[in-house]
C-alpha cells in the first residue's frame, strides 16, 4: 500500500489524474474502473483539462463505473449515467459504447448483474480502478454488512449512505434505498486501485480503513491486502492520521 499526500482536494485531484494519464498514455486501450459521488469530481476536471490540451485520448479507453441507483433512468438527473455524462464523457471523446454503467432499470436484476460482470471480463478487466470512500467504509456501494458479494449485485443502502445522499436529492424519501454495484472481487480484480480522500470528515474512516482489521463491517479494509493500492490523501487526513499514530512520520506533502 502506497500514501500519497497533496495539500489540498485540488492536489489531491490532480495527482490522481496524472496516474490515469499515465495509465493511459502506456495503453491507450486501458480499461478504467471509474467512480462517483462529490470527491472525484475534480479529477474529472482535470482530466477534461488534459484532454483540450491534447494530453490525453480516450478514443480506445473503456470505462466501467462502480454502481447505480437501482430504478433510476440514465436519464434521471441523480442517476449516476447522467452524473458521468455531465462530470466527464460529455466533454471528452470517449465513445458511448465503451463508457458502461450498470442499467438502473432492468427488469432481471441477475442478468443485468451478470451482462456487467462479463463485460468487464470481455475487456480483459479493470487495468486502473478509481474509488472514493463512504463515512461508513463502503465502497461502490458495498456496506458494512456481515458477508461481503464478490461480484456486481444488487444492495439494499445504509440510513448513513442514505443521509449522506439526499444532499444531492430534494428530499430524503426521494433518495433511492437500493444500488447495482460492483463487488468487492469485481474491484479486487482491477491490477491497480487508486483510493482518494479529502477533508477531515474522511479522516477516521481513512485510519480504519489503513490499521483496522480486515472486516467486512468495513469493506474498504479489505484493499489493505490489494496488489497495488494508492491512497491519496490530503493535509488535514494526513495530520489526524499522524496524531492517532496510524503513519509513524508525516509523509512529504506535494
Ligand atoms: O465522495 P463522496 O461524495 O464523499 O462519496 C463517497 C462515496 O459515496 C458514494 O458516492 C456512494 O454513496 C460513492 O460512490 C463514493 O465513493
Amino acid at each position: 500500500m502506497k500514501i500519497l499526500v497533496g495539500k489540498n482536494y485540488d492536489r489531491v485531484s490532480e495527482m490522481t489524474a496524472n496516474i490515469i494519464a499515465t495509465k493511459v498514455k502506456e495503453k491507450p486501450d486501458a480499461v478504467l474502473g471509474l467512480a462517483t459521488g462529490g470527491t472525484p469530481k475534480g479529477v474529472y476536471k482535470r482530466l477534461i483539462a488534459m484532454y483540450n490540451d491534447k494530453k490525453i485520448d480516450f478514443s480506445k479507453v473503456k470505462t466501467f463505473n462502480l454502481d447505480e441507483y437501482y430504478g433510476l433512468s440514465s436519464n434521471h438527473p441523480q442517476s449516476y449515467a447522467y452524473y458521468m455524462k455531465t462530470n466527464f464523457f460529455d466533454y471528452i471523446n470517449i465513445k458511448e459504447e465503451n463508457a458502461h454503467i450498470p442499467d438502473g432499470l432492468a427488469q432481471d436484476i441477475d442478468e443485468e448483474c451478470h451482462r456487467y460482470e462479463q463485460a468487464i471480463k470481455d475487456c480483459g478487466g479493470i487495468d486502473l480502478q478509481l474509488l472514493g470512500i463512504g463515512h461508513n467504509g463502503h465502497i461502490g456501494f458495498n456496506e458494512p454488512d456481515d458477508a461481503l458479494h464478490t461480484s456486481t449485485h444488487l444492495v439494499n443502502l445504509h440510513e448513513k449512505t442514505i443521509s449522506a445522499n439526499s444532499r444531492f436529492f430534494g428530499k430524503d424519501e426521494e433518495v433511492p434505498r437500493q444500488a447495482i454495484t460492483m463487488g468487492i472481487g469485481s474491484i479486487f480484480g482491477a491490477d491497480e486501485i487508486v483510493l482518494i480522500a479529502s477533508g477531515e470528515d474522511k479522516a477516521e474512516i481513512i485510519a480504519k480503513m489503513i490499521n483496522g482489521q480486515l472486516s467486512s463491517k468495513l469493506p474498504a479494509s479489505m484493499l489493505q491486502i490489494h496488489k497495488s493500492l494508492t491512497i491519496i490523501i490530503d493535509e488535514p487526513i494526513q495530520k489526524h492520521l499522524y496524531a492517532e499514530g496510524v503513519l509513524k512520520e508525516q509523509l512529504k506533502v506535494v
